[in-house]
């Protein structure tokens, strides 16, 4: 069976396609920080398919590394790398932000999904073609809006690399997709408004967001494509969420 790696596999994107590629027989390699999560995720799982998890923060390169070193035998010919793992902080205008949120989502978004990469590269490289990096990106990172700033630019980050990966792995057979989602319903905002689930509620309420499943759907869709066929970027919004005009500064 075709392994696949989830990174924040913990909750939100990560979990629902855990449960998605569980569903067509993957086995799995699931990491986040909460191990009692990932506990629950492989008890879901185990007795359908293979499980292994890994407690791992992805901003410690050095525990990332060998985390994937270390992989046993079994879970070491990887097909898939989904990077999802990430997190957006201080919903509030750039001049009022405490500059440890915005180290904290440099260190999450870019570092860690770059720690992550370098490690899994030789895996992907040897499984060859049909190998995938899915890359969990944002409409963010390319449609700026008030409160964006350095969350939207960490996920421009993921878009360009994910390009430049490309470009240095013609050959090797690994395809490399950004898909980019716009609202989805997760504890995404929680995390957001550190803990203000009235917030996140109200963000959600009378309208119709993505749900986790929506967006594993897609992953799974992309990680099975034809070995032929790399989606570059795929951007999905719901329905209901559209853009904003330009607005201006009057007197
Ligand atoms: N929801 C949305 O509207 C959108 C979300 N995204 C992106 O999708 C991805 C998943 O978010 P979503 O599912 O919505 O949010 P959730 O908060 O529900 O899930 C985030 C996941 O990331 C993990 N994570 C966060 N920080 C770290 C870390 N330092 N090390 C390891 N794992 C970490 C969390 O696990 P744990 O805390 O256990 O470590 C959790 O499993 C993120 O990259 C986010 O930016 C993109 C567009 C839209
Ligand atoms: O990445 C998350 C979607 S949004 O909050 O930036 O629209």
């Amino acid at each position: 069976m075709p392994i696949a790696m989830i990174t924040g596999a913990t909750s939100g994107f990560g979990r629902a396609a855990a449960r998605r590629f569980a569903a067509d027989g993957w086995s799995l390699i699931l990491t986040g920080r909460r191990s009692e999560r990932l506990e629950a995720l492989e008890q879901e799982l185990e007795g359908k398919v293979e499980v292994l998890t890994l407690t791992l923060d992805v901003r410690d390169a050095e525990a990332v590394a060998r985390a994937v070193e270390a992989l046993p035998a079994g879970f070491r010919e990887v097909t898939c790398l989904v990077n999802n793992a990430g997190l957006a902080l201080a919903p509030k205008p750039a001049q009022e932000v405490d500059l440890a949120d915005w180290h904290t989502m440099i260190d999450t978004n870019v570092t860690g999904l770059v720690n992550v990469t370098h490690a899994m590269l030789p895996r992907l490289i040897a499984t060859g073609a049909g190998a995938s990096i899915i890359n969990i990106g944002s409409v963010a990172g390319s449609w700026p809006y008030p409160g964006g700033h350095v969350y939207g630019a960490t996920k421009a980050f993921v878009e360009q690399f994910g390009y430049n990966l490309r470009c240095d792995l013609k050959g090797t057979g690994v395809r490399v997709t950004d898909i980019s989602p716009g609202m989805a319903e997760t504890e995404f905002t929680l995390v957001r408004t550190k803990g203000d689930q009235a917030a996140s509620d109200a963000l959600y309420s009378g309208t119709t967001p993505l749900q986790a499943e929506d967006i594993a759907e897609q992953i799974f869709h992309v990680a099975t494509l034809p070995e032929h066929i790399n989606i570059n970027r795929l951007e999905v919004m719901p329905t209901r969420q559209t853009w904003s005009p330009f607005t201006i500064d009057r007197d």
